[in-house]
């Protein structure tokens, strides 16, 4: 039994699907039953690094995702549109799909994945998370007997190349941004990286499959990197942190308070990604350059983390190769599973409900913050006293510099509620002996 596939993209991720495909020795026997029926892109004229047969090339990309002959459709051209109309049309021909498209995913998974039950076809994403790692998968199969607590990740490789480079050669953020640009790493619009919407999106994902419900992406809160300072890097350094640009998901849990624990009550959810100190001897503090990671607390697993590339032709290839594989073989195992209405339960989105997204103001996390004051008696003091009005406990405040009249203050706190840090932020900014709040970032 062969199986035919509609390739719609032939880019970076696209071409190195098809290098995949067409060297099939030493891979997975499956492969070599696969048969590349079309390639859909937007211009024909293009050179493209890779040798295809005649016919293949075409810009009419609703033809292939209609194709009667065509089983799976692999969508690689990324963006919103015309990526999920073609995504559906091809789910209501009865077309299994796979996508390395975390945006349309984040958004539109709801009607994607409802429009795929219904018409028992799988819509697979590995690449869509973490490109080249493996992560979704093991999320989906391998950690099924574990209640998980949290997810942590580098999720996007641009923002950890420059945080990393600001890190190694004290440099400003904006010439290793242009650098990072002139290296191809980051996109001539690189808004989505910077600004931590790309890595909302791929938590968003991950926290849906660590939970079970939807996530409202609008309800995620995301921070990106652009405020981060050379300064802000070298105390970090000083205090034993680095700081990286973490995606964080886990279940709200503050038995202390009388709330229920994180499985009564799964859906109330803490997912946000923000530039964060991590401390130096954390396993996610050592993932530099475009490197990712994901680390997952479960119950009773303990602490497992994937590391690999995030991106990439070869990577990213891999994880969408692996996933037309593994509904090659469902096709093959079940050839008439459409007609019987049978779904693999691993492998199939069953969750329906939305979770529940904390606001950021009820968090609960760890705060750095930088000050800068007059150099006076009782400064410290009036701002130690600002915190505790407003229960904010400190773990340390230290006079860091001073310059003449002026003073340098960095505050780190316990873990605290961030509405109450901001009230008593909003408070210390009031203060006339403060000339301003420099910086504040969180700590894991
Ligand atoms: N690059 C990476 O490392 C990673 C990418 N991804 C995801 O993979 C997807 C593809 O990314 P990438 O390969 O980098 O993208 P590219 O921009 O390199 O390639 C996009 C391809 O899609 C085609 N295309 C785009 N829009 C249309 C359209 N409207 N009609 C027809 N063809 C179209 C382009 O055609 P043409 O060639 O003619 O211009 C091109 O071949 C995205 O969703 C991205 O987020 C995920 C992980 C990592
Ligand atoms: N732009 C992303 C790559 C694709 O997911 C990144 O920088 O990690
Ligand atoms: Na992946």
């Amino acid at each position: 039994m062969g199986f035919k596939v509609g390739l719609l993209g032939l880019g970076t991720v696209g071409t190195g699907i098809v290098q995949i495909l067409q060297t099939p020795q030493g891979r997975h026997p499956i492969l070599q039953r696969l048969e590349l029926a079309a390639v859909g892109v937007r211009s024909l004229e293009k050179p493209r690094s890779v040798a295809l047969d005649s016919g293949l090339l075409t810009t009419d990309l609703a033809a292939i995702v209609t194709h009667p002959e065509i089983d799976i459709v692999v969508e690689v051209i990324g963006g919103l549109e015309p990526a999920r109309s073609l995504i559906l049309k091809a789910i209501e021909h009865g077309k299994h799909v796979v996508t390395a498209n975390k945006a349309v995913i984040a958004r539109y998974g709801d009607e994607i994945f409802t429009a795929a039950n219904d018409a028992g076809v799988y819509v697979m994403l590995e690449a869509a998370v973490a490109g080249g790692i493996p992560v979704i998968q093991p999320m989906k199969q391998s950690l099924g007997g574990n209640q998980i607590r949290s997810v942590t990740g580098i999720l996007n490789g641009t923002t950890n190349y420059i945080l990393t480079q600001m890190q190694e050669s004290g440099g400003d953020f904006n010439a290793i941004l242009a650098e990072a640009q002139r290296l191809g790493y980051a996109e001539a619009d690189p808004t989505a990286d910077i600004d931590g919407l790309d890595a909302g999106d791929k938590i968003a994902i991950l926290a849906s499959l660590a939970f079970g419900g939807r996530i409202k992406l609008d309800q995620v809160h995301r921070e990106g990197i652009r405020h981060i300072t050379a300064a802000d890097i070298t105390y970090a350094d000083k205090l034993g942190f680095v700081i990286k640009l973490l995606a964080i998901a886990k279940a709200t849990v503050d038995p202390s308070a009388g709330g229920v624990s994180p499985m009564e009550d799964p859906q109330m959810l803490d997912v946000r990604v923000h530039p964060t100190l991590v401390p130096k001897e954390h396993p996610l503090a050592s993932v530099n350059d475009v490197f990712n990671a994901i680390l997952i607390e479960a119950d009773p697993l303990g602490q497992v983390m994937f590391f690999g590339p995030g991106a990439g032709a070869g990577p990213t290839a891999s994880a969408v190769v692996a996933d037309v594989i593994n509904v090659a073989a469902l096709i093959h195992a079940h050839p008439d599973a459409d007609t019987q209405g049978y779904m693999h339960p691993l492998l199939a989105c069953s969750h329906k409900h939305y979770s529940e997204i904390a606001p950021i103001a009820g968090i609960k996390t760890r705060f750095f913050t930088r000050l800068i004051t007059h150099d006076h008696p009782g400064v410290i003091g009036s701002i130690g006293t600002a915190f505790g009005e407003h229960h904010v406990s400190l773990e340390s405040i230290v006079q860091t510099d001073t310059q003449q009249d002026r003073a340098e203050i960095v505050v780190v706190t316990h873990h605290v509620q961030e509405g109450q840090f901001r009230q008593a932020l909003d408070q210390i900014d009031r203060l006339a002996a403060v000339n301003c709040i420099d910086s504040v970032l969180r700590v894991l």
